[in-house]
């Protein structure tokens, strides 16, 4: 991460950034001041967008805290263990926090009680205590009693892998409308937790559920019911502010459709190179970095094949194993994009120990979002970083793809020429001559169309081209008899 943000050694002060961050979701001065002591008060950040209303409940984030990871290996082998660790290290970093240390534990499956085995906990609380960490993140996603019953034994902050990506991921949104769509992930991760959480915490602060007290409570309505009645409504209207937002884009790409433009779409794991991918295919300059979920919301750009004829291309957020599955739901319209896509560019990186891991579970996101229809290119990027054995064996698993290097050039010219012959063709064959005054319908034949041919003569331009049905009824005034 670059952002001075995620590095601050003020606690306070990410808080405001983040609450800025957060603004426009529509949260009131005077709250936020409230919101911010409490803040304050219990060194924990709250829910980000929901502080005010929710007094009791706490969402665990991850930036600045000093950590020691804990997984439980139940099969496969030690290499994909500690791969597994190595790419839970990669995200707490990418979400601003430390790694001071990381333990596996061997077991058949999870302790019920305390994700690793009672006698492991102990021993994790000393390691926690000798390195000085504050938080212990579990690579997996443990249920509201496990996270309560292990944080007692290791007497440190517990998150799992679950509400790490979810921190990433609202750090990391930028649309109004990724924000909303990360918010309501958070809630549906948070309800079911609502109880263990406010245990603890009322512990913490000496006993007593009602402590902060400021929420306005119905008769006979405990704590909990009123917090967790808050984000009920809550997510209700995000999803109603997602469903508009969501129209709005449906609009655009209508449109696009009704000119029958053709689109490829770019997903992959995270960290693949997809965005690299679309600056060299297209001259964009999509933020890209060495670090997981650079990209949250979805870019969509115009291109060009070698032969001119024109088509979008969408950046989509990138995936990992075991994405959180309310994420995959709350970004389910955004990665709708996906599955209207004509050609799925799924790139992935030829340099990683475990591409074909990465592969698998990328695939199982986008069968999940109904995108298993759509044509498969396999892009295998990093070419000048990958070792020829890895790449030979990428080749040989995946028949239909192309070795490129988004950094380099290597392949690239080649990945234009299979994505010009996978792009559908147009319906209509027009001839016509247009006048110079009409000389806009030209530019859309251009920017829409395949032009075979062109000629400029003194009565106008002489097109030949494929178009859309639509197009083609315009441009039926200019036909050429
Ligand atoms: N060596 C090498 N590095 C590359 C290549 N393409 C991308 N990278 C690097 O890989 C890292 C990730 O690149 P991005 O394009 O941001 O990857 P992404 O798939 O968009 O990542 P997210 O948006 O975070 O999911 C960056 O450090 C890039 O410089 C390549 O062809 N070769
Ligand atoms: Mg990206």
């Amino acid at each position: 991460m670059t952002s001075a943000a995620h590095h601050s050694p003020h606690p306070a002060k990410a808080d405001a950034l983040m609450d800025d961050a957060h603004a426009d979701l529509g949260v009131d001065a005077e709250a936020d001041g409230r919101r911010l002591d409490r803040a304050a008060l219990r060194r924990v950040a709250g829910l980000s967008t929901e502080r005010a209303d929710v007094t009791e409940v706490e969402y665990r984030q991850v930036r600045l805290e000093r950590v020691v990871l804990v997984g439980v290996w139940t099969s496969g082998t030690a290499d994909e263990a500690e791969r597994s660790l190595a790419e839970l290290a990669a995200l707490a970093e990418t979400a601003g926090a430390v790694v001071l240390d990381g333990v596996i534990q061997r077991r058949d499956r999870p302790d019920p009680a305390t994700y690793i085995g009672s006698g492991k906990a102990r021993e994790l609380r000393d390691i926690v205590q000798e390195v000085g960490a504050d938080t212990v993140i579990c690579d997996g996603e443990l249920s509201p009693a496990q996270l309560v019953r292990l944080e007692e034994v290791v007497d440190a902050k517990v998150v799992d892998r679950t509400a790490l990506i979810l921190d990433i991921f609202a750090q990391h949104a930028t649309s109004r409308e990724g924000k909303a769509q990360v918010a309501l992930a958070q809630m549906q991760y948070m309800l079911p937790r609502l109880r263990g959480w406010g245990q603890s915490l009322s512990r913490q602060m000496g006993g007593g559920a009602g402590g902060g007290g400021m929420a306005t409570r119905g008769p006979g309505e405990t704590k909990i019911e009123t917090d967790r009645r808050r984000i009920h409504e809550r997510m209700a209207r995000l999803r109603r502010e997602i469903a508009e937002m969501k129209s709005g884009r449906e609009l655009k790409r209508r449109d696009r459709r009704r000119n029958s433009v053709p689109s490829v779409a770019i997903a992959g794991y995270t960290n693949a190179g997809k965005s690299s991918l679309l600056n060299r295919l297209t001259g964009a300059s999509v933020l890209v970095q060495n670090a997981l979920f650079a990209t949250l919301d979805p870019t969509v750009r115009r291109a060009t094949t070698p032969s001119g004829r024109s088509y979008t291309i969408t950046d989509t957020v990138g995936f990992v194993r075991h994405l959180p599955h309310h994420l995959v739901e709350a970004f389910r319209s955004t990665l709708e994009e996906v599955a209207e896509a004509d050609l799925l560019l799924h790139v992935v990186d030829g340099a990683h120990p475990a591409p074909l891991e990465q592969l698998a579970s990328v695939r199982a996101v986008i069968r999940d979002v109904d995108a298993a229809g759509v044509p498969e290119l396999v892009v295998i990027n990093k070419a000048d970083a990958a070792t020829p054995a890895a790449l030979a064996a990428l080749a040989e698993a995946e028949p239909h793809h192309v070795v490129v290097s988004a950094r380099t050039g290597q392949g690239i010219d080649t990945l234009r020429q299979l994505l010009e012959a996978a792009l559908p063709h147009r319906e209509v064959q027009v001839d016509v001559l247009i006048p110079y005054v009409a000389g806009s319908l030209v530019a859309r034949v251009h920017a829409d169309g395949d032009v075979l041919a062109e000629e400029h003569t003194a009565d106008g331009t002489l097109l030949r081209a494929r178009v859309a049905p639509d197009l083609a009824a315009e441009l039926s005034a200019y036909a050429r008899t």
